[in-house]
């Protein structure tokens, strides 16, 4: 990989004293691309993207720490639509916008943050307060976006929009990792949408990086297979498995030459990240830490 944008080496982060959202993460996210943070309800997800946008600190290692790029906006750009969304409820619309280009001299990008409100048909004079959730959401988007970060940090920001909405906004943050090199990283629970629209996938369990790499790598070393119940699938590492009269249909990460008589196919995405799910003891597939943490 490139000069990562993002990475964090057995990174530890506990709520109380013993009970730890985070435990021994270590990732490397590339620059200027699109990575999707998924994974189950209180799998770490939000509070990965917390700590990576310096609203947490960790207990233990480092990071997840960005790596800064000359010329480039220092601080993330941050746009939540599940915790409270950075926005002053007694502003209008235009003078949310008008505020984003003040704290921002000679950074705003005014253009893009007019095109991402105009998308939404949103009258300028409304105030936050009066608009729907989606709504808000369009105008934190349009807030974080107008700062031109060089990182931009989202949590679930396409949970309450509507799909044409959800369509829009992803096709223009794509544009934005294409056209100014901004990393955009993302925790989504929509899955099936995150196939064509990211590059990079976390997908966090219980606290631990389960799976972490270019989506492509990811799906290449998965093989779907049907196979005789009688098939032997030791030597390879099996996400899930399940036998069916005298079928044996399993999802693994081949260890070499499967035989000719299985019936093989590359999973989708979601079909991969399902199974993980599913499979909460399946082997990892994600760089080993620098570090280790040891067993708290
Ligand atoms: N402020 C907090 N105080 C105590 N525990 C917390 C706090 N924030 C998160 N946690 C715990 O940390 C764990 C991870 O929570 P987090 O919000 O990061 O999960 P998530 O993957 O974003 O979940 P979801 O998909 O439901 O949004 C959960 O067990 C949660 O209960």
């Amino acid at each position: 990989m490139t000069v990562p944008a993002l990475e964090a080496d057995a990174l530890g982060k506990r709520f109380g004293r013993r009970s730890w959202a985070l435990r021994d993460c270590s990732f490397r996210l590339p620059a200027g691309r699109v990575c999707a943070v998924v994974g189950p309800n209180g799998a770490g997800k939000s509070t990965l993207l917390a700590l990576a946008a310096g609203l947490l600190a960790p207990h233990r290692g480092h990071g997840p720490r960005a790596r800064r790029r000359p010329g480039r906006r220092p601080a993330p750009g941050w746009a939540s639509s599940t915790r409270d969304k950075p926005l002053y409820q007694q502003l209008t619309v235009a003078e949310t916008l008008r505020m984003g280009a003040d704290l921002n001299p000679g950074h705003w990008d005014a253009d893009t943050a007019r095109r991402v409100v105009a998308g939404g048909d949103l009258d300028p004079d409304r105030r936050i307060r009066a608009l729907s959730g989606g709504q808000r959401t369009r105008v934190a988007l349009a807030l974080a976006l107008g700062k031109r970060p060089e990182l931009l940090l989202l949590d679930e920001p396409m949970a309450d929009l509507d799909p044409l909405a959800r369509h829009e906004l992803m096709g223009l943050l794509m544009g934005e990792a294409a056209a100014h090199g901004t990393t955009i990283v993302m925790s989504s629970h929509v899955v099936a949408e995150l196939e064509d629209s990211c590059d990079h996938l976390l997908l966090v369990g219980g606290g631990r990086i389960r799976l972490s790499g270019e989506i492509d790598d990811l799906l290449a070393a998965h093989t779907r297979v049907t196979a005789p119940a009688t098939a032997d699938l030791a030597p390879h590492d099996v996400v899930e498995s399940r036998t069916t009269g005298r079928q044996l249909g399993a999802l693994i990460r081949p260890a070499g030459p499967l035989p000719a008589d299985w019936r093989t196919g590359e999973p989708s995405l979601e079909d991969l990240v399902l199974s993980y799910l599913r499979n909460p003891t399946a082997p990892a597939l994600a760089p080993a830490p620098e570090t280790t943490e040891a067993a708290a």
